[in-house]
């Protein structure tokens, strides 16, 4: 550790970082030092971050385990939300569908996007290995900086052999001259037209973008050019939420699995997306305010 970083621990145990900023070199304003010094620290001391993260889900784990146990030895029922569900679902079966995440984004990204979208994979991957009903997936046009990221910064992920999971450096499954695009359908929050159900032997595809919606339409003038059906999540259908209807990449793959539990999008929407956007939900605010929830 940095000779001029002060470790300071919290009364929860947890290590805190306290870094102060080095003066501010001329010609950069205040916040633009802020944030490269920020950067900076973080590619110097990854290492370090790493085991204070590991650290703080260490002290989150005890601290759920503690409550547990003391719900069971009051011979209590656990509430559901100290129940983890096992990583892996033995019992899971074929959902019938394919997912494609389309990847062929990654120069319009900025590089914290290409971090955000590359855990959004790697959650769409949890949530495929728990599901009851999983998904053959295929991550296509894979390459730049998303595959650098997997290669150097999540290794240890090893996403080469993820079950159920491709990562293909073409996009041959979207626009090779053999497939079969009545069998395809492009998710887009750009059309007028609704999906109602989800059709065993169809490819589903998910733009894999992380844009705040910057750039607006770009699934769906995609999916036209390649002559592909567009269709939208039927979210006004069955619930309201707070500001624009296009969410993230990991919500909609998580949406698209939950809904093989019971066929029924409304139960699979309220269970997916975070109450703080679904109005008449909202526990709080109901603003909308990062590309986690949607992408506003
Ligand atoms: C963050 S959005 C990308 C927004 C991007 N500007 C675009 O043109 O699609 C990620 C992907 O999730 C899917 N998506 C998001 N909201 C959706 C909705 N309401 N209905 C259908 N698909 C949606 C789309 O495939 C979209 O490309």
């Amino acid at each position: 550790m940095t000779e001029q970083v002060e470790k300071e621990t919290s009364s929860a145990g947890i290590l805190k970082r306290t870094t102060p900023l080095p003066p501010v070199p001329e010609g950069m304003s205040k916040k633009q030092w802020k944030k490269q010094w920020k950067r900076q620290q973080f590619k110097e001391r990854k290492d370090e971050y790493a085991d204070i993260r590991r650290e703080k889900r260490k002290l989150a784990r005890e601290r759920r385990r503690t409550k547990v146990k003391e719900y069971e030895e009051r011979g209590e029922e656990v509430p559901d939300e100290l129940k983890r569900p096992p990583k892996v679902n033995v019992k899971q079966v074929d959902s019938g569908v394919s997912l494609i995440i389309d990847c062929g984004f990654d120069d319009l990204m900025n590089d914290k996007e290409i971090i955000s979208l590359s855990n959004q994979i790697t959650r769409a991957y949890s949530a495929n290995r728990r599901a009851d009903h999983y998904s053959k997936i295929k991550v296509t046009s894979f390459g730049g900086r998303l595959q650098k990221r997997f290669e150097d910064d999540l290794n240890n992920c090893n996403h080469n052999q993820w079950r159920h999971f491709e990562f293909v450096a073409d996009d041959e499954a979207i626009t090779g001259p053999h497939m079969d695009k009545s069998k395809m359908i492009y998710l887009t929050a750009d059309t007028d037209e609704e999906l109602d159900t989800l059709k065993p032997g169809m490819t589903y595809i998910i733009g894999g973008i992380v844009d705040k919606n910057r750039h607006k339409a770009l699934c769906y003038n995609k999916a036209k050019e390649l002559g592909i059906t567009t269709k939208r999540l039927p979210i006004d259908e069955f619930i309201k939420i707070a500001g624009r209807r296009v969410l993230t990449t990991t919500h909609v793959v998580q949406l698209m699995l939950k809904y093989f539990d019971r066929h029924y999008w409304k139960e699979a929407f309220e269970s997916i997306l975070p109450p703080r956007i679904i109005e008449g939900k909202s526990r709080g605010s109901s603003e909308v305010v990062d590309n986690e929830e949607t992408e506003e």
